[in-house]
């Protein structure tokens, strides 16, 4: 038997069984097949269970998602969302956002909300929705859109509601000291200055996947 101070966590395994823990819904799993298909890097099972979990239990009634891909992300956000609430999901990418039309059309929870898929670049799209509008805003772009992204998705959604940044740490770059590329810088600098508005929001940056950065607007 160990005694508590002996015992080590392996960080590995428990990552891995935290990876490894949820069970998908078939609608999903068929999204993370198009994905594949399409050369698209869907959200991990464990951060679908989170955004499920956020979008129920924040009862968005409209959240905004930026970066579609083929819908992973979107599928999860709509079985946490209460029936009747409002989607509205965009990519420049239109053959990934046929296959996210196609897997939301299919999917029951899908039918139970309305949903509003828009094509075109976020910097062309974000400009025209309205301000102060969404409960719950999910950005998962490139990471040449992300700053543009977050920075106007935290004017879109509304006092009260809740940022997720996806790849916030840019494939973990961030976290290295050494690595100063500029997309690395971009995204370090980022996190820091939403960090220091500290009257106007609390942030969390959770290790899920690739990093997800959580900005609560006061
Ligand atoms: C990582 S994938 C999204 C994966 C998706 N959230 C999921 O879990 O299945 C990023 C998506 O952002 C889209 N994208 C890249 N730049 C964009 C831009 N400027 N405006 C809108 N979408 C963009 C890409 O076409 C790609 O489908």
């Amino acid at each position: 038997m160990f005694s508590k101070d002996e015992i080590r966590p392996d960080r590995n395994s428990i990552w891995a069984f935290i990876e490894e823990f949820p069970e998908e819904s078939s609608d999903i799993t068929d999204a993370r097949k198009a994905a594949r298909e399409l050369g698209v890097q869907p959200v991990s099972a464990h951060t679908a269970d989170l955004l499920r979990v956020l979008a129920a239990s924040t009862h968005a009634q409209n959240i905004l998602e930026v970066g579609t891909g083929t819908g992973v992300s979107t599928l999860a956000l709509l079985q946490g969302m209460e029936p009747g609430s409002a989607m509205t999901t965009l990519d420049i990418d239109n053959s990934r956002l046929q296959r996210a039309r196609l897997a939301i059309q299919n999917s029951s929870h899908g039918r139970k909300h309305r949903v509003r898929t828009i094509c075109g670049d976020a910097a062309e799209v974000l400009p025209r929705l309205s301000q102060g509008s969404y409960d719950l805003a999910f950005v998962d772009t490139s990471v040449e859109s992300a700053e543009y992204s977050v920075l106007s998705c935290l004017s879109l959604i509304k006092s009260g509601g809740l940022l997720i940044m996806h790849n916030a740490l840019n494939q973990g770059l961030v976290a290295q000291p050494t690595a100063r590329d500029p997309q690395t810088v971009v995204h370090r600098r980022l996190l820091q200055e939403i960090q220091e508005c500290t009257h106007d929001v609390f942030v969390s940056l959770v290790h899920s996947n690739l990093g997800l950065y959580l900005v609560y607007k006061r």
